[in-house]
C-alpha cells in the first residue's frame, strides 16, 4: 500500500532502519522516522550527529547505506528524481547566486521548475512580498545581511509550493528577531499543510516544533513531541540556590544518581534519576543545610531531556 493515501495521520516520511556509513564512520544508524502531513518535526543535536546525512538521504540525494525510506508515498532511492518536483530544501549553506539579483535568483529557480512567463512573474512577485523581499528585488544576494538571505533561500525553496519542505539548520546565522519572524513564516507555511522537517541545535527552536527526534552520533535517543518527552523524562529536576555553587556541585555530581548539575547564574539545576522517588529529601540528605539557601522542584525542560538522554551530563 503507498502510505501517501491514508488519509487520517497520513506519513509524509516513513523510514525503517534507515543508516549511512562513511567507510568506518557510521554517520546515521537504524534511524525509525514517521512524520505526518501538515507537522514541523524537528531533527535536535550537535555538530556532526548526523542531521544533514539525514536529511541528504531523505530528499533522495544520498543513498542511504541500509534500510527502508519513503517520502511522499515515493520509494528512495528508486524514486528520488521524481520526488524532487514535490520537495523544497533549503540547504545550510547559502545557495543562491551572489551575483545574481534576489529577482534574478528566484526566476532561475523557477525556470528549473518549468514555471515561465507570467505564472513566474506573479509567483515571484507574490514571493518578494510575502518575505519582506520587494525592496530588495533589484540587490544582489551577497551583499545582503542574514536574515535577508535567508528569506531569500525560504522564498527560493517554496517556489514550486512544495508539499515538503526540508530545512537545515535555517537560523544559524541569523539574529533572534529575524528567527522569530522566520518561524512565524514556518508557522503559516504548515498551517497550509506544507510538512517542514527543520534541523537546529538550538533548544528554543526545537521546542517550537509539534514533533522532534534528539539525535546524538547518528542515533536517535528520542522522539515525540516537546511535551511528551519532557512529561515522560527519566529524571527530575531540582533547583537550588547556593553561595558556593562550583563546590557543591563537585559534591553532587559524584553520587551516580545525579545526572547532571548545571549552574544558572546563581543557581544550580539538577537532574536527579527518576528511580529516587522524592528528589528533594535525596538531595537534602546528601548536603549539609548550610551548603543551599533554598531547594525546590521545577519543571523540566527540553535542554533537561536532551541532558538527560544523551548523556552529556556535566555541562
Ligand atoms: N561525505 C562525507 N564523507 C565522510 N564523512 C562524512 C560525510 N558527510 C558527513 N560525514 C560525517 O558523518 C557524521 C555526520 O555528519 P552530518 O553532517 O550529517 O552531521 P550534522 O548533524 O548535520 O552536523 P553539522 O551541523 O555540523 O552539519 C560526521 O561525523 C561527519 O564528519
Amino acid at each position: 500500500m503507498s502510505i501517501a493515501t491514508r488519509d487520517t495521520n497520513e506519513l509524509v516520511i516513513r523510514s525503517r532502519g534507515m543508516a549511512k556509513n562513511f567507510g568506518s564512520v557510521k554517520a546515521v544508524q537504524n534511524l525509525d522516522l514517521d512524520i505526518e502531513r501538515g507537522k514541523i518535526y524537528g531533527f535536535l543535536g550537535p555538530n556532526g550527529c548526523g542531521k544533514t546525512t539525514s536529511i541528504r538521504m531523505l530528499t533522495g540525494l544520498l543513498t542511504p547505506s541500509e534500510g527502508q525510506v519513503d517520502v511522499l508515498g515515493m520509494r528512495l532511492p528508486e524514486q528520488a528524481s521524481k520526488l524532487r518536483y514535490h520537495i523544497g530544501y533549503m540547504t545550510q549553506v547559502f545557495s543562491m547566486y551572489r551575483d545574481l539579483t534576489v529577482r534574478e535568483n528566484l526566476s532561475f529557480v523557477a525556470k528549473i521548475y518549468g514555471i515561465h512567463g507570467t505564472a513566474q512573474s506573479t509567483r515571484i512577485d507574490e514571493l518578494l512580498q510575502l518575505y519582506n523581499l520587494e525592496e530588495l528585488a533589484n540587490h544582489f544576494a551577497g551583499l545582503m545581511s542574514g536574515g535577508q538571505r535567508q528569506r531569500l533561500a525560504l522564498a527560493a525553496a517554496v517556489l514550486h509550493k512544495p508539499q515538503l519542505l526540508f530545512l537545515d539548520e535555517p537560523t544559524s546565522a541569523v539574529d533572534p528577531e529575524s528567527r522569530r519572524d522566520f518561524w512565524e513564516k514556518l508557522f503559516d507555511l504548515s498551517e497550509a499543510g506544507t510538512t517542514i522537517l527543520v534541523s537546529t541545535h538550538y533548544m528554543d527552536e526545537a521546542e517550537r516544533c509539534h514533533a522532534l527526534a534528539i539525535l546524538e552520533h547518528g542515533i536517535k535517543r528520542a522522539d515525540g513531541s516537546p511535551q511528551a518527552l519532557m512529561e515522560e523524562m527519566n529524571a527530575h529536576v531540582v533547583e537550588l540556590q547556593s553561595d558556593n555553587n562550583r563546590q557543591v556541585k563537585q559534591a553532587l555530581i559524584s553520587h551516580p544518581e545525579v545526572i547532571s548539575a548545571a549552574q544558572l547564574g546563581t543557581r544550580l539545576r539538577v537532574l536527579v534519576d527518576k528511580t529516587i522517588e522524592q528528589p528533594d529529601t535525596w538531595l537534602q540528605n546528601q548536603l549539609p543545610s548550610e551548603d543551599y539557601r533554598s531547594l525546590k522542584r521545577v519543571r523540566p525542560s527540553l535542554e533537561d531531556v536532551f541532558v538527560t538522554c544523551t548523556g552529556k551530563g556535566q555541562g
